[in-house]
């Protein structure tokens, strides 16, 4: 696989850096968990695929000497904390890079490593408001809203923050040296956003929110709710492909305004709606699949793997406990990702075998499991 050989030391956060360390598994990196206590803390990780986990007190002095030793083996450390955090127990970039140049210091926060908001808690949707973006989502006449927090979390955050660590590894492959990646999850969704800041001169933007044509203002990109109280998608923006749609939907085209008549789209969404909801979602997929009218049905979590494009490119996969989810993307054509089959790990599974490979005598993991700085939780043989 793409990473495999990588060591990376992912510190337990709560969901953008989660996904930025499974994505590093996914394409072979040997990703290690590093956990509170299972006994004073819950697992909040729920995309553990393919890690493996470490139960290590940072706030005692020699579990942040283990940590600094591990490290001294580590291509990548994956750290979710706010700035400051990590200074405070010792282990900031400045003390881990000076002993192993070679490290790749992963921050992965909201606000960043400076300005006035660095030391602030916030969440997706804080992030999210201050890059712009959220003012941008939402439709007319309402609040802005945040859709659940995958902008600024995760596509914002825990992919840029996979991005710069795969950049990092491979400038590393020219200097040798190791670097601090620096990843805001405003500054990630921002940038996310380059597209909208670029196209203002189009005049995309021009009107109020939800009045646009990618914001659910235009009647030709926008979801529709069929007879059976099920959802379709339409983004017919081309003329050649809104011709399709509207032929699909039955409709005279020279009978109607033209496409970009702005005026008119409160109406004809409501025509369309109208129409939509004459039919089942299977009868529109049967009229619409296979044209080019850039009509979808919208699927649920439960839908997906069984639709027929999905099914034929293997979309989603199975875990050994039967669970479905994404097959990590993108597929590489010679060394794919193989996203490890095994449910997620307990806190603390693998604390020893981690140790040992990382160097550790058995004698000095046993010195740390007495004085709780480390914690084992094997998972009892179901017999
Ligand atoms: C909208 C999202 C958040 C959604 C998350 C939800 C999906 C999940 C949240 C709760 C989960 C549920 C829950 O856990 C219960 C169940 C558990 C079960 O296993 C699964 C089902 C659950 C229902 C579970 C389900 C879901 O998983 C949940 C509902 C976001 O926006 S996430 C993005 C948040 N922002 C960031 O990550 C940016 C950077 N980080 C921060 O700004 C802060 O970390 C943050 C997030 C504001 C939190 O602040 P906090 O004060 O708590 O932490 P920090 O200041 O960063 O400091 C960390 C302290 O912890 C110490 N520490 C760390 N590691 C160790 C260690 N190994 N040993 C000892 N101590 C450690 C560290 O030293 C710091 O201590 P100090 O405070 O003393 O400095």
């Amino acid at each position: 696989m793409a990473l495999s050989g990588v060591r990376v030391l992912e510190l337990a956060g709560l969901a953008p850096s989660p996904l930025c360390g499974m994505i590093l598994a996914d394409f072979g990196a040997q990703v290690v968990r590093v956990d509170r206590s299972p006994r004073s803390a819950m697992n909040t990780d729920v995309q553990g695929r393919g890690k493996r986990s470490l139960a290590l007190d940072l706030k005692q002095g020699p579990g942040a000497a283990a940590l600094r030793r591990l490290c001294l083996r580590a291509d990548v450390l994956v750290e979710p904390f706010r700035h400051g955090v990590m200074e405070k127990l010792g282990l900031g970039p400045k003390v881990l890079l000076q002993e192993n140049p070679k490290l790749i210091y992963a921050r992965l926060t909201g606000f960043g490593q400076s300005g006035r908001y660095a030391k602030s808690a916030g969440h997706d949707i804080n992030y999210l408001a201050l890059s712009g973006v959220l003012s941008k989502l939402g439709r007319k006449d309402e609040n802005p809203y945040a859709p659940v927090n995958l902008l600024a979390d995760f596509a914002g955050g825990g992919v840029m923050c996979a991005m710069g660590i795969i950049m990092a590894l491979y400038e590393r492959t020219k200097s040798g040296k190791g670097q601090v990646v620096d990843a805001s999850m405003v500054e990630g969704a921002a940038y996310l956003s380059s597209f909208l800041w670029k196209s203002q001169n189009l005049g995309l933007w021009n009107r109020l929110r939800g009045e646009n044509l990618l914001d659910s203002g235009a009647p030709f990109y926008e979801t529709y709710k069929t007879l059976d109280g099920k959802f379709m998608a339409v983004g017919a923006i081309e003329p050649q492909f809104y011709e399709q749609l509207i032929k699909g939907l039955g409709l005279d085209l020279d009978k109607l305004p033209s496409q970009l008549s702005f005026s008119d789209w409160p109406e004809m969404k409501k025509m369309f709606a109208a129409i939509f909801s004459k039919k089942t979602q299977a009868k529109w997929c049967r009229i619409f699949d296979g044209t080019d009218a850039c009509v979808t049905p919208v699927l649920s979590l439960d839908e997906v793997a069984l639709h027929q494009h999905n099914k034929e490119r293997g979309s989603f996969i199975k875990n050994d406990q039967e669970e479905i989810s994404p097959r990590p993307s993108p597929l590489l054509s010679r060394t794919p990702a193989t996203p490890s089959p095994r449910r997620d790990p307990f806190i603390g599974e693998h604390t020893d075998e981690i140790l040992l490979e990382f160097g550790f005598t058995k004698e000095e993991i046993a010195k740390l499991h007495s004085e709780k700085v480390i914690e084992f939780n094997k998972p009892k043989a179901n017999l």
